[in-house]
Formats: C-alpha cells, structure tokens, sequence
C-alpha cells in the first residue's frame, strides 16, 4: 500500500518535468520510482544529475547519463523524496543517508519537487529522528553539542556516506522553528549538512495516497 502511494507520487511528477533539459533526481524507494519513470522519456531530456551513489547506479542501468553537477550553472527541476514533510513545505530527509549530495543537488535546481506517500505528512517536524552528516573524528562532540540543544544523538551503526562521514540520528526533537534549527546544527563545528530542509523548502509537494495524487496547497 505504502509503496503504491510512492509509485503514484513518483509517477504524477513526470508531467513537470520539463523536456531538453538536465533533471535532479533524490535518492530513496519513492524516487527509485521515480527513475523508472524518467527512464521512459530519457530520450527527451539531457541525461541527470544524481544525489548519491545508489541513484547513479540506477539512472546508469536504465539508459540514463549521469552529468557532472560541476559542469552545469543551473537547471530547472529536482525531484526527491522525504522522510517527513509539514504544511510549510519544510522536510526532514536523510533517512537513506544521501542528505548532504541531496542539498546540493537541490541548491543548483530552480524548482524543488518532493514526492511522498501520505504517512509522510506531519503538523510539526520531529518524530522522524533527524540525521545529521558529521566527520567521524567530531561524531563525539557533535552528539554531546546536538544532546545541549535538547535531542537525544545516536550514531547509525554501520553507516558511511558517500562522502565518507557518519551519520548521527537526534531522536526526541520537536522541531517548531525549522530553519533557525536547520542554521543552528549547521553551525556546530564537525556538521556538514542536517537534514532539516527549510531555508531551502520545496516548492511543489505531490502527495500519493489511496485514491490517487494530490498537490499539496
Ligand atoms: O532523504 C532521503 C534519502 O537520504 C529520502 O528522500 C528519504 O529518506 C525518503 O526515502 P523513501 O522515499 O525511501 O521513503
């Protein structure tokens, strides 16, 4: 059920891509979706740019070109998923660990297009613990400077990013003002990104659910 809610999203975001041009693509299951369906009009667009390396693989396999994002200024539409999503356009992401190539993929598209199944939706940011990329030698000062802040920081057992750092998990926030949160934790010395997406929130959200997709208002 969950998963047919993400193919619908992922599916109805096709009709905003525009054709002839480069198109970013997020990292997680809806957006493997979503590259599914990039994968039948590939030979409209000018290729991707890719947010982790789980995604390369994938746009690659399917026929798709993968462009260096160092090679291009600018291009219209990034397309990814979320782990939560509140009414202001606001995101936690990170749970696949791509949050870091996810921002900067983001930061060069003019438009941000989040596609999520429903569960996704929440009235305020926090339940879903927020990841947060750290260089592994700072893990330890940057878990003790997150547990300040009021959270509980756990380290992702197992997990190296693309960029070779760790990820810390914050458990027990509630994240009422998004983007003074997201400015803070980037401030903490040893942070390379949170996952917080507010200072740059989305722009178009299509929501899958049951019946089919909605855009969110
Ligand atoms: O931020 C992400 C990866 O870092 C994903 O967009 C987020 O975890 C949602 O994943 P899914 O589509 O599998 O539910």
């Amino acid at each position: 059920m969950l998963d047919d809610m993400k193919r619908k999203a992922a599916w109805a975001a096709l009709e905003f891509i525009p054709r002839h041009t480069v198109v970013g693509v997020g990292t997680g299951s809806t957006v493997n979706h979503f590259i599914d369906a990039l994968a039948t009009i590939k030979h409209e667009i000018k290729g991707a740019v890719s947010s982790s390396e789980q995604s390369t693989a994938k746009l690659k396999d399917l026929g798709i070109p993968v462009l260096d994002l160092n090679s291009i200024d600018r291009f219209s539409v990034y397309v990814d998923g979320a782990d939560e999503i509140n009414p202001d356009k606001h995101m936690i992401k990170g749970g696949g660990a791509a949050l870091t190539r996810e921002k900067i993929v983001a930061a060069v598209a003019e438009t941000f297009i989040c596609i999520v199944d429903e569960s996704k939706q929440v009235p305020v940011l926090g339940r879903f613990p927020l990841p947060v990329e750290v260089i592994p030698m700072a893990s330890s000062y940057v878990a003790r400077e997150l547990n300040k802040i009021g959270g509980r920081a756990v380290l992702r057992a197992g997990v190296t990013t693309d960029n070779g750092n760790v990820i810390l998990d914050v458990h027990d926030l509630e994240i009422r003002h998004p983007i003074q949160l997201e400015a803070q934790i980037n401030n903490i010395v040893g942070v390379v990104t949170n996952g917080i997406f507010a200072i740059r929130a989305a722009d178009k959200v299509l929501v899958g659910t049951p019946a089919g997709t909605t855009i969110l208002k």
